[in-house]
């Protein structure tokens, strides 16, 4: 029987038009999983990203599916969600023409970091690694998960029959890897908190010169959250939709930490405390979301409908609150 990449290989690749992939409201419903990968090669193509890396279309439909398999069938943080980030990140490299100014190797571990940046996550964040002492607590003390995404990306990038990288060159290869580590381990919100003063303040004083590297750098992981989190943007239906999966996910961490650790959960993954969620939304909104969407409409008017969608969400929570 024919193996699952060769099928995928042969499929006709709809238009990133037709996928509507340049929408900043995509329905992060609207794929099934053959939908969600034709759509994941649609980027790469579009990106032009399998010419100028010589990526082996057999090997990019082998590595996709390989990504996809390495996600567990969690309630949030699962391929849907992978394949959703990537879609936003494509959305808005395409939308403000970023994708010139970061060039195409930066692109390529861009996507590549979307797609795998929450691979084999177990639906239980790095606090509970902690206190459940687990063997990735062991292995890393800070961000704990994201260090064991970047690990599970670059096992996958290296597997044969999906090193979509073999054709790269040595220095291509070390930049991408580099890239996407960094990329990786800034969708840790730890890491967004530490880092957002200097960002916010590089753009509120019109310093942001994207030609600079250290510039990038800390555009690219501002980027991964934005991304990452970008379900706070989308139309009613969809937020609420991802915000019941997300909190879904919060509240079996919750049920294990009473059960197995016999510890109460904080309120945010308490089912008995599901009546604050309208609450907890809009703190994490204000907390959270609205500088950094703030931040990137200031840098520049293409996004601001990300942040609309924000206040229109908040909104919401705030109606649901009252
Ligand atoms: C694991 C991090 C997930 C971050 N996240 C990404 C996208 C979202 O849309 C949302 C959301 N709507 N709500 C929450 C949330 C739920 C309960 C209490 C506090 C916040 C988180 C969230
Ligand atoms: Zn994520």
């Amino acid at each position: 029987p024919r193996s699952e990449s060769q099928k995928l290989v042969k499929l006709k690749i709809p238009s990133a038009q037709a996928f509507k992939l340049y929408d900043f409201k995509f329905d992060d419903f609207s794929l099934d999983d053959e939908g969600s990968l034709k759509a994941c090669l649609r980027m790469f193509l579009d990106l032009d990203l399998i010419g100028r890396f010589h990526i082996e279309y057999e090997v990019l439909c082998r590595w996709l599916l390989s990504v996809k398999k390495n996600y567990r069938n969690v309630t949030y943080h699962n391929w849907r969600h992978a394949f959703n980030v990537a879609q936003m990140m494509f959305a808005i490299i395409t939308t403000t023409q970023w994708w010139k100014v970061l060039g195409e190797l930066e692109c390529l571990a861009l996507l590549v970091a979307c797609l795998c940046h929450d691979l084999d996550h177990r639906g239980t964040n790095n606090s509970f690694q902690i206190k459940a002492s687990s063997p990735l607590a062991q292995l890393y003390t800070t961000s704990t998960m994201e260090h064991h995404h970047f690990d599970q990306s670059v096992m996958i990038l290296n597997s044969c029959g999906n090193q979509i990288l073999s054709n790269c060159t040595p220095d291509e290869y070390s930049r991408v890897i580099s890239v996407l580590e960094d990329a990786i381990l800034a969708t840790d919100l730890a890491v967004y908190f530490r880092k957002r003063g200097g960002f916010f303040s590089m753009v509120k004083s019109k310093q942001c010169d994207l030609n600079r590297e250290e510039v990038r750098e800390q555009v690219r992981g501002m980027m991964m959250t934005v991304c990452d989190i970008a379900a706070i943007t989308k139309p009613w239906p969809i937020q609420k939709q991802v915000a019941e999966l997300v909190a879904g996910e919060f509240f079996e961490q919750g049920d294990i930490e009473k059960q197995e650790l016999k510890i109460t959960p904080i309120d945010m993954m308490n089912r008995e405390k599901k009546d604050k969620l309208p609450l907890m939304q809009v703190g994490f909104i204000d907390s959270i979301c609205l500088p950094v969407y703030e931040a990137f409409a200031d840098l520049t008017p293409d996004l601001q409908p990300l942040l609309d969608g924000v206040k229109e969400n908040r909104l919401q929570w705030q109606k649901l609150a009252d």
